[in-house]
């Protein structure tokens, strides 16, 4: 009986090894559902990890989060190689922006992610399951894009706390997931928050995953991923009016970061 259940698991693990190899479809929808898996599954293991140590929401809880997110890149054949670290090393808050290309990127956010950080996400992920959970756990902002009225509101109460509460907070200025191996134009509100809060910018460039994540494609193999952590861009002085050029020379900067990092060049 028991044999049979063997022969059972190898025929089918050899059937799911042919079609990847077969397929990269297959190979893709495979991968990326384990992806899905992982972060479903481990969130439901997590939750009350975080809820015995810590005891509620709170951004204690994301270095737990860390280190069990910083184990999935073993899963995946990725490698992180990150340069600038101790530009995270500012004294109090400050807000980090960096590019965002993938659900990949919670690998590569946790990977470099300094203490007493919380992010600003879409309200949606709220709503995804035991994954939903945990980032509320972990202290997630969360903001109603459909509403840019509301969206501002959050995000001045962000510039109001962060002093207060000593951290420090990560923001995708894209607004969405953007796989192309450029930049898309950014958004103001983490520069208005900066400006709001006269906290230091640090920018965080991940190279382009084009080489080896392309959904369009179906393209998902191992692969490096370089970052960079740029110095921090100061705001003290700076007033509402200063908010576009902030955001234009940040921009700048990290498109250029990015191309070099990527192997592409210049334009
Ligand atoms: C153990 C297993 C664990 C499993 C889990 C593992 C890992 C996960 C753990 C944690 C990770 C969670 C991280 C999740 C990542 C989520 C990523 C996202 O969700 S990205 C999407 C959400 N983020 C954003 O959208 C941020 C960027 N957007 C903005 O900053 C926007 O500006 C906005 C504030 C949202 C508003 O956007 P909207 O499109 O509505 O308007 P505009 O940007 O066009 O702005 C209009 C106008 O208003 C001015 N403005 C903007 N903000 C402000 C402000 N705060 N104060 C004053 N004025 C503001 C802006 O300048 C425009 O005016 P003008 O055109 O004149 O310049
Ligand atoms: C009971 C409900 C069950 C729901 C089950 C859902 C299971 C979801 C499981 C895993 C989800 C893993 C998601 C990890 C977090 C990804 C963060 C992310 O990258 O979000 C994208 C967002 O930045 C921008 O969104 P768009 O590009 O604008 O779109």
């Amino acid at each position: 009986m028991e044999l049979g259940w063997l022969l059972w698991g190898a025929a089918v693990l050899l059937l799911l090894h042919v079609l990847m190899e077969l397929s990269p479809a297959v190979n893709f929808a495979l991968r990326i559902g384990f992806y899905y898996l992982l972060f479903f599954v481990c969130s439901a293991f997590t939750v009350p990890v975080c809820l015995l140590v810590n005891g509620g929401r709170t951004v204690k809880n994301m270095r737990i989060i860390k280190t069990v997110v910083k184990t999935f890149k073993y899963f995946f054949g990725l490698r992180f190689e990150v340069k600038g670290r101790e530009n995270f090393e500012v004294e109090g808050p400050a807000i980090i922006v960096s590019n965002h290309q993938s659900i990949l990127d919670m690998m590569g956010l946790m990977e470099v992610l300094p203490d007493d950080c919380v992010q600003v996400a879409k309200k949606e992920l709220m709503y995804a399951g035991t994954v939903g959970l945990i980032i509320y756990l972990g202290g997630v902002i969360f903001i109603n894009r459909k509403s840019t009225s509301s969206a501002k509101m959050v995000m001045a109460e962000v510039a109001k706390t962060m002093a207060t509460d000593n951290v420090k907070v990560w923001v995708y200025p894209e607004g969405t997931r953007n796989c192309t191996g450029d930049l898309l134009p950014f958004k103001k509100g983490a520069f208005h928050i900066a400006v709001q809060a006269q906290v230091p910018v640090i920018p965080v460039v991940y190279s382009s995953f084009t080489t080896f994540y392309n959904p369009k494609k179906n393209l998902f193999t191992s692969g490096k991923i370089k970052v960079e952590v740029l110095p921090p861009i100061e705001t003290k002085g700076l007033t509402s009016d200063d908010v576009s050029d902030l955001t234009d020379r940040c921009y700048r900067t990290m498109r250029e970061t990015l191309f070099r990092l990527s192997g592409r060049p210049g334009e």
